[in-house]
């Protein structure tokens, strides 16, 4: 686990001592966008058209960031359109590594398909070789442009759901214009008590931390189960990206959050509506392949050695949500 300062990469755990014990994300770097015709999007410089072939991927399955773009990807059946590459899920001293370079390997992670590196801070250096900051899952890479487009999985989502309509005959829109109010508000809240909620809990350093992210992981989870009595999504009947972005979430909870994270008042498999809710999700086509329970779980208790120094990976729970 580390970053590139400057573009040298330098091996260091999350430093919580400046903010008491609190974890805070930092905000990400690449920020274009692929339009439809190459026109700017909402954020960065345009030129980055959509065409069959031209992007990559590149993700961990163990990632609830990276998880959100290959969930849009399967349903908007652009499997053959932007390709993949997987990390291999223990992040360690050298941060990401593709399976080649990996100590021991996982099935389902993959070696970097496009510019054969060992590990993803040097597909960040080949974008910017000044880079500094940290070297994150997802990203979209432009094979053309030879240049990561962005790596914020919220605007990839957009523009897979956006931009590359031209190739595929999925019309659903994730992100309808009559509901992206609505959307922008439960996801700001979502984003920060529970997709992020539960990664402030697990890395706080403090009591006082984590107890008060812990709390507000169920305070909004109580409030979501309520808000699903008698509705089939957040919106109600519409599927959107506010689904998307919960499920990556409440996925991983019961096998790791409640254990790793001690988010642990309840589970998941305890909220009727919020069970249902993940079932009828993992159940849409597509996207059961996007879920590995292996990564996922091998990821977060091998690799956070300050938080699970034996690096044990517990045997359960028993999967409900199929
Ligand atoms: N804001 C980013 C966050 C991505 C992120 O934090 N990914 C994690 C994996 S779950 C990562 O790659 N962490 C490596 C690090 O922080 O060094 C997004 O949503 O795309």
């Amino acid at each position: 686990m580390g970053l590139l300062v400057e573009g040298k990469w330098v091996d260091q755990w999350y430093d919580t001592k400046s903010t008491g014990g609190r974890f805070v994300r930092t905000v990400t770097r690449f920020r274009n966008w692929v339009t439809a015709d190459g026109a700017p999007g909402p954020s960065g410089e345009g030129g980055f058209p959509a065409e069959a072939g031209r992007y990559h991927l590149y993700v961990s399955y163990a990632c609830p960031w990276a998880h959100r773009t290959l969930i849009l990807r399967a349903l908007k059946k652009l499997e053959d359109v932007i390709s993949v590459s997987v990390v291999d899920p223990f992040m360690g001293s050298e941060g990401w590594v593709f399976a080649d370079h990996a100590a021991r390997r996982t099935e389902g992670a993959t070696a970097d398909s496009v510019l054969g590196m060992k590990r993803l801070y040097e597909v960040y250096l080949a974008a910017d070789p000044a880079y500094s900051g940290r070297v994150t899952v997802p990203v979209l890479w432009d094979r053309k442009r030879a240049t990561i487009v962005n790596n914020e999985s919220a605007e990839i989502i957009r523009m897979l759901n956006e931009g590359f309509a031209a190739f595929t005959d999925d019309r659903r829109d994730f992100y309808p214009p009559a509901l992206r109010d609505e959307i922008d508000a439960l996801n700001a809240r979502v984003y920060d008590s529970v997709n992020n909620g539960v990664y402030k809990a697990g890395f706080a350093t403090t009591q006082d931390a984590y107890e008060e992210a812990a709390r507000a992981v169920f305070a909004l989870l109580d409030e979501l189960e309520a808000r699903l009595e008698g509705r089939a999504w957040l919106m109600g009947e519409t599927l959107t990206e506010a689904d998307i972005r919960l499920f990556t979430t409440l996925i991983r909870f019961d096998p790791v959050y409640v254990g790793h994270f001690k988010c642990n008042i309840r589970t998941i498999r305890e909220y009727p509506n919020l069970s249902r809710y993940v079932k009828a999700l993992y159940a849409l086509p597509g996207v059961a392949a996007t879920v590995n329970l292996t990564h996922i779980k091998r990821h977060y208790y091998e690799s956070h050695k300050t938080i699970n120094p034996t690096g044990i990976v517990p045997v359960g729970p028993a999967v409900w949500w199929t």
